[in-house]
């Protein structure tokens, strides 16, 4: 019985680690949850849960025991003095209580808790140095964070020098990086106005800025920051409440929505208090956080692999409101994938008039038991898109019947498939139906792929009057064929055919990521086009060469491998390059480096000291080739130091004590050039 259970257990354990990192890849890499918060919270918790009933399941990498990562390209990388942790949630008042006794039965002693909002950005460490600010680095995994000092330093609200003079020489503080409403909605208006996809919610807008690899963007975007906690051993009060009360003397930002709370009445009265008062802030909170005041007990208290002990969030539900379900209507997107929408009765939520819903996909809508003419319940939470979260079934009209997913498609009727593991159905008349035909050249003329100047009416047009199928005959087009469309004159026409040719000129990553290939977005195009250096490459790299691309995982290969599996999409390319785009670019003396050359891919290496063959520009692109990451500072991560003439003492020692490899030039050459 029991060895039934365990198997049972360990099944349903997989399961849970393998949903719940899916949904993390949709949430933190390409930023399109498909489940809210609280039931990705609540596949944690089941996990959690089953985890301590088989402590001898428990894994390093199991998502319990990891911080979700948020590590981006083109910042260099800075090892945390002490791990920026995650906070364990809770939905419910219970659990504050369950939280509450907890921590006393283990303290033995009286406590206090300081309450706080919680903060809906993204998390910011700042170091400063003698009262300067020297570094702001982001969680990044927990261990490792992106140093985006350079945008900080833009940000007004954080200041480039404390107040006073009674600081520590070296602290450490760190809060949390938003971006007010108010600059939500301005950039998301122009982002709509420049054919841009708009922010999902302020969180996401805010991580977007930050990772800005140019600080003058940074700054047109007013992002604000509040600070809530110091690491480390301090020479101040025993108090986190008076130390934050300190801060601000500082001049770093606290917020005055803080209480120290004597007991768990005056906890819930916060709670209560600020759940309907945190709606007049500008900034967007999403729960609030509950911390053992003293600092001496939080360091009994301790820590899990993922978070404190001596601190929990509790999350606040997100608004909603009941209203009537008019119909449910499906769109095509540009890969197929079938979108079903509720149209409801307008009603009022969170200060903007909803009338539409998503509903993600057909599990979903049976989940549910959505019938038509249903009262249901929607939510809008930080995000654009409400959802729907529930149905009154009291309410249920006799004549309502279920809410049955469509088989064919809308659009061209083809049958819709379903492929194994995915939630999605797809029309798989990818090159054939008119809604992804349009999708496929809208996205391909977008400014960051193929870069034409053309609206999304004129290439309805084309593909209406027969002109136009696919990408391919877009190059095909002669200024007469352009005279057909209404509007056009001989000038607009002559303006638009010149800018499809130039098209042809585009670099290999901007074609690529305009052929629209699933997954396949800006930043993995560049490393595709990086690896492959022509097209006729990329299409023959193996499941395994792909994946050993940087930024290529495992749905990523696949995709790419399906694409051009397919004859169609083989002879659209093959129409292409003989149209003249330029697919297959001349080679530059440059050799293709092929993904398994890569003998130090995905390592790190410090490059220090003065070099006598190469320049250190000139290793840091070989580094580059070899699959390597050149960083100037040295962490436990450095694989080893390319060690040059005159190497710093300081760097020197710190290398020491890491037990890090010095390779001097010589060697380098040898093991690494000369083949
Ligand atoms: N919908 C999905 O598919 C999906 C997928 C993955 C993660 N998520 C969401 O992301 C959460 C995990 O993200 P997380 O690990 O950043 O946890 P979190 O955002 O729930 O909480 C931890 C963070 O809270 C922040 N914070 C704000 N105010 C604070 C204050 N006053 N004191 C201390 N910290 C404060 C800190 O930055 C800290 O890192 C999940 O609980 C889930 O809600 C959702
Ligand atoms: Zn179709």
């Amino acid at each position: 019985m029991v060895e039934i259970n365990k198997a049972k257990d360990s099944q349903r354990i997989e399961e849970l680690r393998q949903q719940i990192r899916h949904h993390e890849y949709l949430y933190y890499v390409l930023s399109q949850p498909e489940i809210s918060d609280m039931d990705y919270d609540a596949l944690m918790k089941e996990l959690e849960k089953l985890e301590a009933r088989n402590p001898d399941l428990i894994t390093k990498d199991s998502p319990t025991q990891r911080v979700g990562a948020d590590k981006s390209e083109g910042f260099e990388e800075i090892e945390h003095r002490y791990p920026m942790l995650s906070l364990s949630n809770t939905y419910n008042y219970d659990e504050v209580g369950e939280f509450y006794n907890r921590v006393k039965s283990s303290l033995q002693e009286d406590f206090l808790i300081t309450a706080e909002l919680k903060f809906d950005g993204l998390s910011l460490s700042l170091i400063y140095k003698d009262g300067i600010l020297d570094k702001a680095v982001t969680r990044g995994d927990g261990r490792f964070g992106d140093d985006v000092t350079a945008n900080v330093r833009t940000i007004k609200s954080i200041p480039l020098k404390l107040r006073g003079s009674d600081y520590p020489s070296d602290l450490e503080v760190r809060g949390e990086c938003l971006l007010p409403f108010a600059s939500f909605d301005r950039i998301n208006e122009e982002r709509v106005k420049n054919n841009e996809q708009p922010f999902a919610n302020p969180r996401n807008a805010a991580s977007g800025t930050l990772k800005q690899l140019d600080p003058s963007i940074v700054a047109a975007r007013n992002l604000d920051a509040y600070f809530y906690y110091l690491p480390g051993d301090l020479q101040m009060s025993d108090s986190h409440y008076e130390r934050l009360q300190t801060c601000k003397k500082w001049g770093i930002k606290v917020s005055g929505a803080i209480k120290q709370c004597k007991t768990l009445e005056e906890v819930y009265d916060f709670l209560t208090y600020w759940d309907i008062k945190r709606k007049d802030l500008p900034v967007a909170t999403d729960g609030a956080v509950l911390k053992v005041d003293s600092i001496r007990q939080q360091e009994k208290l301790g820590y899990t692999a993922k978070s404190p002990r001596w601190a929990i969030a509790y999350k606040y539900q997100a608004e909603r409101a009941r209203t009537k379900l008019l119909s449910v209507e499906y769109q095509v997107g540009r890969t197929g994938a079938i979108t079903p929408v509720a149209n409801l009765d307008p009603v009022l939520i969170s200060g903007t008039v909803v009338k539409r819903a998503s509903l993600h996909n057909a599990d979903i809508i049976r989940e549910l038991g959505l019938h038509s003419g249903d009262y249901v319940y929607v939510e809008k939470g930080g995000e654009i898109i409400p959802k729907i979260v529930g149905i009154d079934t009291e309410m249920r009209d006799l004549e309502g019947a279920p809410i049955e997913f469509i088989k064919n498609c809308p659009d061209c009727g083809t049958p819709l498939v379903r492929e194994a593991g995915e939630a999605a159905y797809y029309c798989p008349n990818a090159n054939g139906c008119p809604t992804q035909q349009r999708g496929k050249i809208e996205h391909y003329c977008s400014r960051k792929a193929a870069d034409i100047n053309i609206g999304p009416e004129t290439i309805d047009r084309l593909c209406t009057l027969g002109l136009v199928h696919n990408i391919a005959d877009l190059y095909k087009l002669q200024p007469e064929d352009l005279l057909l469309l209404p509007g056009f004159a001989e000038k607009a026409a002559e303006k638009l055919v010149k800018s499809i040719a130039q098209s042809k000129e585009r670099p290999l990553h901007a074609l690529i990521f305009g052929l629209g290939i699933r997954y396949v977005g800006e930043t993995v195009s560049k490393s595709l086009a990086k690896y492959a250096k022509k097209i006729e490459h990329l299409e023959n790299y193996s499941l395994e060469q792909l994946k050993s691309i940087p930024d290529v995982g495992d749905v990523i290969a696949q995709s790419v491998v399906d694409y051009f599996k397919s004859d169609v999409n083989k002879s659209i390319i093959d129409e292409l390059i003989k149209l003249g785009v330029a697919l297959n670019p001349e080679e530059d003396e440059e050799q293709q480096i092929e993904p398994q050359q890569q003998p130090l891919k995905g390592q790190t290496v410090v490059i220090s000291g003065v070099f006598s063959h190469h320049s250190r520009d000139e290793y840091k692109d070989i580094l580059d080739k070899l699959g390597a990451k050149a960083s100037s500072s040295i962490s436990s991560k450095t694989a080893f130091i390319l060690m040059g003439e005159n190497m710093g003492p300081s760097k020197k020692e710190k290398a020491d004590k890491l037990g890090i490899y010095l390779m001097n030039e010589e060697e380098f050459i040898k093991k690494y050039l000369d083949k």
